[in-house]
């Protein structure tokens, strides 16, 4: 019987940070060291007052402050943390490739790779590995393989546990997880440390929802799981387009296909296309690994998810420039939300990026407002386009923490991020400060058209005529 009584997590990010948040909460008798090599994240992880932790998720900063200092520790002593562990999460970042074969599908897998190394470096007694991050399915064979090269006599067993926690609602998806999936070898080393991580989350977690499979399902369940959720996404956006052609209203096709419950009412909202750091990187992953074994249909069947949200995105810039009389050079537009969706400060992949990316094209002056992201990250996030010189997208865009400031003599409002706050606005307010005819673009269908109309706005939802 392995007895768990260290964890050390690599990796601080919004997947490391609130997962071995909940697991030190939930298992006090287990010392939990996150580390990472970036300083400054980790500083933000220790400062005194939790609502400077550099993920905003809600509930999290009291649970960090609850468990930090007594069991949770956040730490830049990587080397330390990994060898006093008897398990070792990597839950490190595992961005598309930017360069070399593969580039723009393939997952690059440096720094997980990075992480066995060290594992295999610094490690002088046996450890569980287990795979957090979203990885190609195999990808524990080449950790595998590294460290059982690495001469020092240590015994490793590699598990995979995908995490399925939603951006936004990270505290609560960790508390009561649908499931919890973990795979692994099916020698009898490999079940004990199966049974060891099992024995983790029955801290909390209903054993029935505690999933053992082998490990390439647990890699590409992960995989799979995104690339569905995406494709509901997708499916609902493809058909909001049809709706603007013939009058029906994809809310009202929403319901009505969602009572079914083969079908279920949930990733049916149209939306101004998906975002995120992993739905369009994970179908991408997939779509490289079908084709990498030859699988063409398999691999354009996945692609046109990511074709259709690239579609939205466009569909939703053009649609403001065509009610602009097919112009939005010089005129303002005030963009409500940056983030990738509501109550999280992560803009990874967000559709507002592009949105604002198309109209800056088109020489429009952007106004940004979001509650949680700071202008650093905006312009940070234009830059990482290179679609224009860094300069030009400060000329371009301007951020303000004051929603009715980035309204004031907007020709439209474009809607990017359903945050709660933009309902309770003064709407009357806001149009009495914009020019006519004032233009709402309602990219999440988040706003009350009927309120709206009255007060004298021309409103565009997405999915109805
Ligand atoms: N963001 C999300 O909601 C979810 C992400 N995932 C997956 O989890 C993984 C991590 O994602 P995020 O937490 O969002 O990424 P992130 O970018 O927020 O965090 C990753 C962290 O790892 C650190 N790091 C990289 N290499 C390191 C090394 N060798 N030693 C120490 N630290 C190192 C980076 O400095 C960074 O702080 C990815 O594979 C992602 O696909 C899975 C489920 C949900
Ligand atoms: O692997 C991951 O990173 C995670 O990816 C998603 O979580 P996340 O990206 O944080 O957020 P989602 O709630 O899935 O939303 C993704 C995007 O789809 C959009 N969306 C979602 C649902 C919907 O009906 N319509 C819609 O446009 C959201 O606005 C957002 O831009 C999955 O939901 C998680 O299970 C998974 O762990």
């Amino acid at each position: 019987m392995t007895k768990i009584t260290k964890i050390c997590c690599i990796g601080a990010g919004y997947v490391g940070g609130p997962t071995m948040t909940v697991i030190a909460k939930k298992c006090p008798h287990i010392k939990v060291t996150v580390v990472d090599l970036n300083e400054e994240r980790i500083a933000a992880w220790n400062d005194p007052d939790t609502n400077n932790i550099p993920v905003f998720e809600p509930g999290l900063s009291e649970v960090v402050a609850e468990a930090r200092g007594r069991n949770l520790f956040f730490s830049t002593a990587v080397d330390e943390a990994i060898d006093e562990a008897d398990m070792v999460f990597i839950s490190v970042n595992t961005p598309t490739k930017t360069y070399g074969a593969g580039i723009g599908q393939a997952a690059d897998l440096k720094w997980i790779e990075l992480c066995a190394r060290q594992i295999a470096r610094v490690s002088k007694t046996d450890k569980i590995v287990v795979e957090k991050s979203t990885l190609p399915v195999r990808t524990a064979s080449a950790i595998k393989d590294i460290l059982t090269h690495t001469g020092s006599g240590c015994k490793f067993q590699i598990l995979s546990n995908p995490e399925f926690l939603a951006e936004g609602t990270a505290i609560e998806d960790l508390n009561a997880p649908d499931r919890v999936l973990i795979g692994g070898d099916s020698t009898e080393e490999g079940k004990e440390a199966m049974q060891a991580l099992v024995d983790i989350y029955a801290n909390w977690v209903p054993r029935e929802r505690i999933l053992t499979t082998n490990i390439w399902s647990s890699e590409l369940s992960k995989l799979t799981a995104n690339a569905f959720l995406a494709q509901r996404v997708s499916s609902i956006n493809s058909l909001s387009e049809l709706c603007e052609k013939t009058e029906a209203d994809i809310s009202e096709v929403s319901r009505a296909i969602g009572t079914d419950s083969r079908i279920g009412p949930k990733f049916l909202k149209a939306s101004v296309g998906f975002g995120g750091s992993c739905f369009q990187k994970d179908i991408l992953n997939l779509v490289y690994i079908a084709r990498s074994y030859g699988l063409q249909e398999v691999a354009d069947y996945w692609e046109q998810v990511i074709i259709i949200n690239d579609h939205q995105k466009k569909r939703f810039a053009n649609e403001i420039i065509r009610t602009s009389y097919n112009t939005v050079n010089g005129k303002k537009i005030a963009f409500l939300g940056w983030a990738f969706k509501k109550d999280t400060n992560d803009t990874r992949e967000s559709a507002a990026i592009y949105v604002a990316d198309h109209l800056l094209f088109e020489q429009a002056k952007i106004t940004v407002y979001d509650p949680k992201v700071q202008e650093s990250q905006v312009y940070g996030d234009l830059d990482y386009l290179r679609s224009r010189d860094p300069q030009e997208n400060r000329f371009g865009v301007k951020v303000t923490s004051d929603p009715y400031e980035a309204c004031k003599d907007a020709h439209a409002i474009a809607i990017l991020t359903e945050w709660d706050e933009f309902k309770t606005y003064d709407w009357q307010r806001i149009y009495d400060n914009m020019l006519k005819p004032a233009n709402v673009f309602d990219g999440r269908n988040l706003l009350d058209v009927e309120k709206l109309k009255a007060i004298g706005f021309q409103v565009k939802s997405i999915g109805t005529a």
